[in-house]
């Protein structure tokens, strides 16, 4: 049997990110790297073997690791639990081993490190087959609109969220490790990920949503995020004017995540908002749901909201069923990991889970990115296209900016 590489060993080398990165793509090892909004610190968890589940797992008694899962709960994509065999903070810049990580494989990941300092940089993993991808022209894109608000106005459903992906070829000087730190630097207030896993693909996002989060003050969160408009030119959202239709498309939102607290009769939670926050290059409609779990009996909280809100109104619509199957009608390619869900699982920060937007999919030389835009009786289907152009707006920018 293999031996255990120590109780949480710490390694008083000091590693970059870059240098963390490079070793795991090289020896092919599944790796997450993250940083919370508004926080300077990013972290990574390396894993020796993924473990997949056929639906949302546990949160509670989870090892700590990193959570990264489909749009589709039943689908052909997995839910993957990558546990943290190796953690690495950019503060320390030191390496900690989990006390049942496999020590064979922890030191060849040390010294694949060492490999790392001079050598080329490795290929990242891309999918076994290449994702179906939209690509949908601005007339495709529309028509499928106007069926969605036809649909709603029928009153068969209240809002579906439509999204298409689009692909850009890779810069010839393009950098994963750049990428994540433009993607960084882009957008201070979102939750930046970048998730390598051999067999399944690679994706770098930032996240302006909070799905669920539980923090080490047991503090329970979770956002009704929705309605878009550009940022002000003066970078202020002060003077942001909302139509009545984002108004109404996030109070929906809202709604949902009242309704999910009902079905768990949780009552003990404050709600502020809606105020408007800025993501990148957008503004959107945000309220603030906490439940305080020092003082609210509800250990199981995060897991029962989880599987209650995900996917929510605000990437999927309202009601779910509906809204799910013209998704699958009429959307025309798979969002597979896009508009699902990720983030740290009782880390020493707790458990972050964001909905998995504003990314992209990286392939051998191309990358494919994702955008949606909520559409209510009240869409307008250029509009709405337009809303998916800025969305994709600040990603170009950093692919164009290698
Ligand atoms: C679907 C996306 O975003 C979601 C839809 C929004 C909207 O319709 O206004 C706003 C924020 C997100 O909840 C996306 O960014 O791809």
């Amino acid at each position: 049997m293999e031996q255990a590489a120590g109780m949480g060993e710490e390694n008083t080398q000091h590693y970059t990110l870059e240098q963390v990165l490079s070793a795991a793509l090289a020896l092919q090892q599944a790796i997450a790297v993250w940083r919370l909004p508004l926080q300077t610190e990013v972290q990574a968890c390396i894993s020796f073997g993924m473990q997949t589940t056929p639906a949302i797992p546990d949160l509670e008694p989870s090892p700590a690791g990193f959570l990264f899962c489909p749009f589709v709960t039943e689908g052909a994509h997995s839910h993957i639990f990558l546990k943290a065999d190796i953690s690495y903070s950019s503060l320390s810049k030191q390496l900690r081993t989990a006390p049942d990580a496999p020590a064979a494989q922890v030191n060849l990941f040390k010294e694949g490190l060492t490999r790392a300092e001079n050598g080329q940089p490795a290929q990242w993993p891309v999918p076994a087959s290449p994702p179906r991808h939209s690509d949908r022209n601005e007339e495709t894109f529309e028509a499928a609109v106007s069926l969605a608000v036809d649909v709603i106005r029928a009153e068969a459903m209240e809002k579906v969220v439509l999204s298409r992906s689009s692909s850009s070829s890779l810069p010839e000087a393009f950098s994963l490790h750049k990428a994540f730190e433009k993607m960084a630097s882009a957008y201070p207030n979102a939750f930046v990920s970048l998730v390598a896993i051999p067999g399944v693909g690679t994706w770098l996002g930032a996240s302006p949503e909070i799905l669920v989060s539980v923090d080490q003050q047991q503090l329970f969160k979770t956002v009704a995020l929705a309605g878009t408009q550009p940022l002000c030119e003066n970078g202020s959202t002060a003077n942001a004017i909302w139509r009545q239709k984002e108004i109404e498309e996030q109070g929906m939102v809202e709604r949902y995540i009242l309704s999910c607290f009902k079905k768990l009769r949780l009552r003990e939670y404050t709600e502020v908002g809606p105020r408007t926050v800025i993501a990148g290059n957008l503004m959107h409609l945000r309220t603030d749901f906490k439940v305080d779990l020092k003082e609210v009996d509800f250990p199981t909280l995060g897991t029962d909201m989880l599987r209650l809100l995900h996917p929510t109104s605000a990437v999927c619509g309202l009601p779910k069923e509906p809204a799910l199957r013209f998704i699958q009608d009429h959307e025309g390619y798979d969002r597979s990991y896009y508009s699902g869900f990720l983030g740290p699982v009782n880390s020493e920060a707790g458990t972050h889970l964001f909905v998995n937007l504003r990314c992209m999919q990286l392939l051998q030389n191309e990358a494919v990115l994702y955008a949606g835009a909520g559409i209510t009786g009240e869409s307008s289907p250029e509009k709405e296209w337009h809303e998916t152009q800025h969305k994709l707006q600040t990603m170009f920018k950093i692919l164009a900016d290698f």
